[in-house]
């Protein structure tokens, strides 16, 4: 959390006086992504910087900067970085641009003095980026305490015959010279592995576990006569920078770097993207099956094939099972091979290719005789037996012994490249690394390793890169996304607790998670207000609105800021559930907030809610309801945040206006953000803070009066969040896995479900959509019409769009009224356009997917969607979630511009569960695409993991990042863990 502050101390001490600059050039590029602590921290820094630059210039300006430091660390993104841009003026810099430009130049002329000096200065980076800190932890210094991991390396690479020459040797071009001949060292490095390490008798990972480091650290001891618990102490071992391997040339590691290989952790996490079988398992050789294969090289040729073009070809027998064979012979287990022969062909084009030297030179890559592994897309010749590989990758295998080691039935890692950079050298580097690896690298304790039927953190490393099975690299695999889950829950379930004063609370918060089943307050128990409130409804909630609110009502009774998502699908009914939360609150005298994502909405929140208090008997003094958007006059806005300031308002509709510094609350108790995922965590977080914070100035105001006295004042207000996408419970928690979930789960009495047709958008598609709409209207129906786009492109031209349809469609029906309702349009259009389509003055709507969210009008009857399949399901589900909110029976038309689309949608046309939709979404498209571009920025990115089918390992992640939090609030009795999770910086990945 604290980065960016560890950074910028560091930057001082690196450039001594010019570490405000460092500083400021640090926070203004990476700073967004830390939370709040850290930005209060950065504020303090500042403050200090400015104080004293302030003692030197007698500047006024200086003064008027020094007080907008004060609230760097509760401001808004853009706030910041124009104070930035304003310290850095005062700095006498053009801009805050100027500023970070100079700093880089000066970055630059150190890096220069240091190649300069032909010697990689580890202890420069140590100063970049000495410590990272999390809460109140001690700083975990990077690139640091390695010696016993390079010492281990350094002794391993003695050790090997193949031998690694370090760069000090000055032998480096040979090394680079070594990996360029495309030998792979992968299978070199078991010379030490096989005489050493490996044991392949030994076939129970639980011998491996130990015989590893022990053997390692035996040889070590021989050589240098230190004590053993002296090597294996390392834990920052995963952190350390790539030069503490040796071997590596420097030209190697920094391409290395290039790719964002940084650490050793960087190229441990380079996972297999497969794994092949060396047996050459296969009986069956179909056209364009990819395949991999071991075998032996028979020929290896350069042709010149014509003046200015040649062909590489290497012939490689492989031995293979024949089926034919055994399937006649009735002793099936006397399994017959043969051999298949792989051509594996290159073409050059050039007239320098087809020289004879450069030929012979080819040849000599691929030695007749060599044992290669080869993989790639095999094409069937017309010789039996004959295939051609255009495609491929070829790894030669030294000699027979490893040929027989790895053909033992180990899946042989096949991996990505990264970069540019070959796969095999990536394999080399990384089996180095794993040969060595320290047992105690693992920052999970024991207690869950064995709850939770876990490998340890080495095994899992080993069993990845190294497998001695599939089994064991699906175990790996389990581990290493557990990891993944278990520091993004981890994360967040600990920045919550931050969050809280006392053990009780904490306490109380934990519990919460693990029980998952609320408490609820029953209606006798409710406010007057919100009693009242539900009299004046001019429907009976459902039962599970009915649940929801008692949950919630309990939620708001306890000492614990609530933290809960209301999820249901589209026209359940949340808005009115969220509304009797807020008029509980109202009733015991607080006030309350309500964030929307949309102009829209704010407006068709607050006018429905202005309705509903209207028709309410028997209250004193209604509540007053204020609107609060971007549109909103600046004089009106002005009194808006006054009356908030002094409780006149008891409660404000918005859009993120509301989260603005200059709006300030009396006695704020509940935020309700709807459609909580077009938000954000970070912005979530913010509000709440935000809120928190300003509460807690506006009663320090009032230090003399009585309100200060009572508990409370200190308390962060409840969050309720609401979403409409129906969204699977595995992403659920992903996305806000410090939240309790409510659901509503039934639909209003007399709903009759949409009628889903699937058509093609033919001409005759076309006409049959305008005719049932044309039914529709003269019965008297409104019907929506959603587009794609607002205006026609060039780039898409098969794109409909509203703004150009809107002539043809007022032509086509005439005698029926047309609206238009799109993004670009201003404000009190936008409302305009709503307000006339609800009253009946327009009949048919041309909307975009500005619709799709909230937006109310109970009798529009039809839904045309243009170009359904530029949607997602889920985002069609949410679009026809707009009909069918009332008593009138329902259409909805999906036009599909290709009959390659049809089966996708189709999946609507059968299903209107949202839960069901969400789903089918998730298992097709992923996460990412469920939620749609813009709002899949939110979710954290899992480099192994896939939400879709690792859903269980999520959920066990989650109780075990609630069982460490339990034993340990702010992770003082883990430090390894703590140190781990600020590493790994969870809240980069938790928004924007
Ligand atoms: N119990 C109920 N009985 C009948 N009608 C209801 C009930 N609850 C809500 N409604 C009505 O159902 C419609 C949809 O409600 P609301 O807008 O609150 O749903 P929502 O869940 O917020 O929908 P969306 O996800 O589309 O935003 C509204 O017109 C509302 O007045």
């Amino acid at each position: 959390m604290a980065l960016a502050v560890s950074a910028v101390q560091s930057c001082s001490m690196c450039f001594g006086g010019n570490g405000l600059r460092s500083a400021i050039a640090f926070e203004a590029e990476k700073g967004y992504r830390n939370a709040l602590g850290s930005k209060m921290r950065f504020s303090n820094f500042l403050l200090s910087k400015i104080l004293k630059l302030c003692s030197r210039s007698k500047h006024t300006f200086a003064k008027s900067v020094l007080e907008e430091v004060d609230s760097y660390g509760i401001a808004s993104i853009s706030d910041r970085s124009k104070l930035l841009n304003k310290v850095s003026v005062l700095m006498g810099y053009d801009s805050l641009h100027d500023l970070i430009e100079n700093e880089r130049a000066e970055k630059r002329c150190v890096m220069n003095v240091k190649d300069a000096m032909d010697d990689f200065d580890v202890s420069l980076v140590c100063k970049r980026f000495p410590s990272i800190i999390l809460g109140s932890s001690s700083p975990v210094e990077l690139y640091d305490g390695t010696a016993s991991f390079f010492e281990k390396l350094a002794l391993l690479t003695t050790q090997s015959p193949e031998g690694f020459p370090s760069d000090s040797t000055g032998e480096e071009q040979e090394q680079d010279y070594l990996y360029e001949t495309g030998d792979s060292l992968y299978p070199a490095c078991p010379s030490v592995e096989s005489s050493l390490l490996r044991d392949d008798q030994s076939t129970s990972l639980a011998t491996e576990k130990i015989s590893y480091p022990v053997l390692v650290e035996e040889s070590f001891s021989k050589v240098s006569h230190e004590p053993q618990k002296d090597i294996v102490s390392d834990e920052l071992i995963l952190d350390s920078s790539i030069s503490c391997i040796p071997g590596i040339s420097k030209k190697r590691r920094s391409q290395l770097e290039n790719c964002g290989f940084h650490t050793v952790r960087k190229l441990l996490h380079h996972f297999p993207r497969t794994y092949a079988d060396l047996q050459n398992a296969q009986i069956e050789i179909d056209d364009g099956q990819y395949l991999i294969f071991i075998g032996k090289i028979l020929k290896s040729r350069g042709i010149k094939a014509g003046t200015s073009f040649s062909i590489f070809e290497v012939v490689v027998g492989c031995e293979i099972a024949d089926n034919k064979t055994t399937e006649h012979k009735d002793d099936s287990t006397d399994c017959r091979r043969k051999t298949i022969f792989l051509h594996l062909k290159k073409f050059f084009r050039g007239t320098r290719f087809t020289s004879l030297p450069f030929l012979r030179i080819v040849e000599q890559k691929h030695k007749e005789g060599d044992f290669v592994c080869v993989s790639g897309k095999v094409r069937t010749m017309p010789t039996k037996d004959h295939y051609e590989m255009r495609e491929y990758n070829i790894d030669v295998l030294k000699d027979e012994n490893d040929l027989s080691f790895h053909a033992k039935g180990r899946p042989y890692p096949i991996y990505p490249s990264k970069g540019g950079l070959n796969p095999d050298v990536l394999r080399d580097i990384i089996a180095r690394i794993v040969q060595v690896l320290p047992i105690n690298v693992d920052p999970i304790p024991k207690s869950i390793i064995l709850d939770f039927g876990l490998l340890t953190l080495h095994d899992a490393y080993t069993g990845i890169h190294e497998p001695k099975s599939m089994s064991e690299a699906d175990l790996a695999r389990k581990r290493l996304i557990f990891d993944e889950f278990f520091y993004l829950q981890l994360g967040r379930l600990y920045q919550m607790l931050e969050g809280l004063g006392t053990q009780i609370e904490k306490d109380g918060l934990l519990d919460k998670y693990r029980k998952p089943e609320s408490s609820a307050a029953y209606m006798e128990e409710w406010s007057s207000l919100t009693k009242k409130f539900l009299k004046a409804l001019p429907y009976a909630l459902t039962g599970s609105q009915l649940t929801a609110v008692s949950e919630i009502i309990w939620d708001l009774r306890q000492p614990v800021p609530m933290n809960r998502l209301l999820q249901g699908d589209v026209g359940c009914g949340k808005t009115v559930v969220a509304f009797l939360a807020c008029m509980e609150v109202i009733g015991s005298g607080y006030q309350a907030a309500f964030m929307v994502p949309t102009e829209l909405l704010a407006v068709q929140h607050y006018e429905h809610l202005n309705n509903l208090l209207e028709t309410m008997e028997d209250v004193g003094s209604k509540p007053t309801i204020a609107l609060l958007t971007g549109s909103t006059p600046l004089k009106q806005s002005r009194m808006i945040h006054k009356s908030l300031q002094t409780g006149e308002i008891s409660m404000v509709i918005g859009t993120t206006s509301l989260i603005a510094d200059r709006v300030e609350f009396s006695a704020l108790r509940i935020a309700v953000v709807d459609e909580q995922h077009r938000f954000g965590v970070i912005q979530r977080g913010r509000f709440n803070s935000k809120l928190y914070y300003t509460s807690i100035s506006s009663k320090l105001l009032a230090t003399n009066s009585d309100e200060i006295s009572k508990g409370e004042k200190h308390m962060a207000p409840h969050v309720l969040a609401m979403s409409a996408t129906p969204i699977p419970r595995t992403l659920a928690l992903a996305l806000y896995g410090d939240m309790s979930l409510t659901q509503i789960t039934d639909l209003p009495p007399g709903r009759i479900p949409v009628e889903t047709f699937i058509i093609q958008a033919n001409e005759n598609g076309y006409e049959d959509a305008y005719e049932m709409m044309l039914d529709e209207l003269k019965e008297g129906g409104k019907v929506y019409l959603v587009y794609p786009v607002i205006e026609q492109s060039e780039q898409l031209p098969q794109l409909r769009a509203a703004s150009a349809d809107f002539e043809s469609i007022s032509h086509r029906f005439q005698g029926y009224s047309c609206g238009l309702l799109h993004g670009k349009m201003k404000s009190d259009e936008k409302d305009e356009a709503l307000r006339k389509f609800r009253s009946g003055e327009t009949n048919i709507l041309l909307a975009t997917q500005v619709i799709e969210i909230g937006v109310d009008v109970p009798d529009a009857s039809m839904m045309v969607v243009m170009n359904a399949e530029r949607f997602g399901i889920a985002q069609l589900h949410q679009l026809r979630g707009r009909v069918g909110r009332g008593v009138r029976k329902s259409k909805c038309i999906l036009l599909a511009s290709s009959e390659s689309s049809l089966p996708r949608l189709k999946v609507l046309g059968k299903s209107s569960d949202g839960f069901y939709l969400a789903n089918m979404d998730l298992l097709l498209r992923g996460p990412g695409n469920l939620l749609g571009k813009k709002q899949s920025g939110h979710l954290p990115e899992f480099p192994i993991a896939r939400l879709e089918i690792d859903g269980n390992i999520l959920q066990e992640a989650h109780l075990a990042a609630l069982k460490i939090l339990g034993d340990s609030h702010d992770l003082e009795q883990f430090p390894l863990l703590k140190a781990e999770l600020s590493m790994r910086q969870p809240l980069s990945i938790l928004g924007d």
